[in-house]
């Protein structure tokens, strides 16, 4: 996807010949004498929505916010594009963080401001662009997450919950990231809401090479948009593969989520693209 900064040289691709667009490795963290994230590994590679879950106070939204350094880690190392955050320029850091968006759990808009003017506030932060062009590339952002043309003169307010996560992700697509970060995206919106948005996130995937990290309890969405599946457990990452992996791994944690009674009543897609397999099933998140 296109980016308004351009962008370097890309990192050379893996052994499978995939583009590791995140690596984080060894990461630790503690608050106190508790530890969260003991010597973690993950890779994200480019074009996947790489579904991220584990039992509630397991550490998902830590890990999270560690690789966007909102929270310190004791230990390990972070690369986005294969570049070291802690040991590039302060300059190419902002260039690293403007290639991801972020979308918190409740949105996170600001009341005060317009759908437009959150959706601008990356650009103004990060660009120095003239207003006609912020104007424009906010009503490109804000038809590209399905929302109507007058939604962006709105305040969050006026919005009901499944716009207000449209909103959230336009302003994380603010800066055309290459990932973004989506954490519980379809919590609080009902099966259709939330299943609509799941398409959306595809469609990006599909038409933008976005990028996807999506902590989720939903087991609709692992089933029927995550292309790759991460569970974090004894605070690191247990497994990680299809759904086929999941369901064949053997763990009683994975085990119950996976093959559970709610999991069950959604069949497996043989297919990323099943949404309407899993409309047959239940919609009800999982709190583990
Ligand atoms: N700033 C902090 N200070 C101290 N402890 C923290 C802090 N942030 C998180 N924790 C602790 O870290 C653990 C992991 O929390 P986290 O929010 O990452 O869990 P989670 O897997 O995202 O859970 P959920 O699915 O319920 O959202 C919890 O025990 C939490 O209390």
């Amino acid at each position: 996807m296109s980016n308004i900064i351009p962008s370097d040289k890309p990192p050379e691709p893996d052994a499978n010949g995939r583009e590791v667009l995140l690596s984080a490795r060894d990461i630790c963290v503690s608050f106190g004498t508790k530890t969260v994230l003991d010597h973690l590994d993950l890779d994200v590679y480019r074009g996947e929505i790489l579904g991220f879950v584990g039992a509630s106070g397991a550490g998902k939204s830590v890990l999270m916010r560690t690789i966007l350094r909102l929270i310190p880690r004791q230990k390990g190392e972070i690369r986005i594009l294969g570049r070291d955050y802690d040991k590039v320029a302060e300059e190419e850091r902002v260039k690293l963080d403007m290639r991801l968006g972020v979308l918190f759990q409740q949105g996170a808009l600001f009341s005060a401001l317009t759908v437009k003017e959150n959706i601008q506030l990356p650009m103004r932060e990060y660009l120095d662009l003239p207003r006609d062009l912020m104007d424009e590339l906010a009503a490109v952002k804000i038809e590209l997450v399905g929302l109507a043309r007058d939604a962006g003169d709105k305040y969050p307010s006026e919005l009901s919950g499944g716009m207000i996560k449209r909103a959230a992700l336009a302003r994380a697509l603010a800066l055309d990231p290459d990932l973004v970060f989506l954490d519980e995206p379809t919590s609080g919106l009902d099966p259709i809401g939330a299943a609509e948005f799941d398409e959306l996130i595809a469609r990006l995937r599909d038409t933008l090479g976005l990028t996807v990290y999506m902590v989720t309890h939903d087991l609709d969405s692992l089933f029927s948009v995550c292309d790759r599946i991460a569970v974090l457990g004894n605070k690191r990452v247990l497994v990680e593969g299809t759904i086929d992996d999941m369901l064949s791994f053997d763990d009683p944690w994975v085990q119950s989520y996976f093959q559970g009674k709610r999991a069950r009543t959604i069949k497996a897609p043989t297919s990323r693209s099943s949404r309407e397999t899993t409309m047959v099933g239940n919609s009800e998140s999982i709190k583990a």
